[in-house]
């Protein structure tokens, strides 16, 4: 997205209730992840907004409906990472509405009577050709595209947009993340994976083995993580970019636990962060995790992970989009 057209959202509407009843465009859906194919609907949103002078709106949820009736293990973008990405895109409000047990035995008309054109004032909804609503998931796009017609506004059909001959979906890129493909995750997100969380303090064996890591607490307990193994990754520490190691597992050559943790030696640096706000960017998958026969074997086997991650974070310097 160009970086002309970066603007913050104006508003967070934490129910459809509290919106203001402007006339407005709006885009609906999940928006887990906020893929290439969610790109392509909020990208289509705010132009068809902006040409019908429209107020242009992004209506999600608060949590995941599939989190709720679908038993999924996790999600790939927090509340607050959809809202900063939909910051990016030019759209002025988003609604984070509560799927609340009562909002869940809405029909689907009147998801789309009540919600869509009452609260909201929609002239104009985008929506992926695939979205399904409203209780049971048995409303379809040409069903809105009817309740639509009948009240004077307008559907807009967003085709599903292919990667890799297929198309983009969030629960593709769910089980990516899950079996550690992060560069086909990056590919499917238009960016890479990310993950953010606190600087904690391990076992202080990472000074010593000569890598140090930095141990990084995720605060989400619903944020995926990457599949246990070696990453090359791009992390954001205090406002500097650094290149890094990261390996996410339970450590069997050094500890007999099972908590599985995520720790990154950062290339070229030396400097305390405990306590600090790290995002950790993950751009290739090295290897898995090993049990090595011995801390002196471990130690070798980083030092070229760090070689291969050198290579692989320089020739993917220079892409647009991807560092950030
Ligand atoms: C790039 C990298 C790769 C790693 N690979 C493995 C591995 O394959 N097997 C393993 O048992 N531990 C692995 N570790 C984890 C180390 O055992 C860990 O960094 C060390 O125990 C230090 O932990 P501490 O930060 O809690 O002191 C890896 C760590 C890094 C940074
Ligand atoms: N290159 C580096 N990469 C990561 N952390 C570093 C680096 N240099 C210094 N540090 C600091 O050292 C700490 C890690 O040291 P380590 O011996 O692995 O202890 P711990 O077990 O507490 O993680 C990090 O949390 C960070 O504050």
């Amino acid at each position: 997205m160009a970086a002309e057209s970066v603007q913050r959202v104006s508003s967070i509407y934490l129910s459809s209730s509290e919106f203001p009843g402007i006339a407005s465009a709006v885009a609906v859906g999940a928006f887990d992840g906020f893929h290439v194919g969610h790109q392509r609907i909020v990208q289509e949103l705010v132009d068809c907004g902006h040409k019908a002078s429209l107020a242009t709106v992004i209506y999600t949820f608060r949590r995941n409906p599939k989190l709720t009736t679908r038993g999924i293990q996790g999600l790939l973008t927090t509340n607050s990472e959809r809202v900063e990405l939909a910051e990016k895109t030019g759209v002025e409000s988003i609604v984070l509405e509560d799927f609340s047990a009562r909002f869940q035995g809405l029909p689907a008309e009147a998801f789309v009577s009540e919600i869509l054109i009452s609260r909201l004032n929609a002239g104009v909804v985008v929506i992926g050709r695939d979205f399904h609503f409203g209780k049971g998931r048995t409303g379809n796009a040409e069903m809105m595209s009817r309740i639509l017609d009948n009240a004077g506004r307008r559907l807009i059909i967003v085709a599903p947009v292919m990667v890799d001959g297929e198309p983009c979906s969030s629960s593709i890129i769910r089980t990516s993340i899950a079996e550690g493909d992060v560069e086909r995750a990056a590919r499917l997100l238009g960016r890479f994976y990310s993950i953010e969380g606190v600087i904690v303090t391990g076992n202080q064996m990472g000074g010593r083995l000569g890598f140090p890591t930095a141990n990084v607490e995720v605060p989400d307990p619903v944020k995926l993580l990457p599949g246990n193994g070696v990453y090359a990754v791009r992390a954001v520490v205090d406002g500097a970019i650094v290149n890094g190691v990261c390996n996410i597992g339970v450590r069997p050559t050094i500890v007999a636990a099972s908590r599985r943790t995520v720790e990154v030696h950062l290339l070229d640096f030396d400097r305390q962060v405990y306590g600090h706000l790290v995002s950790v960017q993950f751009a290739a998958r090295l290897r898995e995790e090993v049990h090595f026969a011995s801390p002196t074997a471990l130690v070798k086997q980083i030092s070229r992970d760090v070689l291969r991650a050198r290579v692989i974070l320089g020739s993917v310097g220079g892409r647009q989009g991807m560092t950030k």
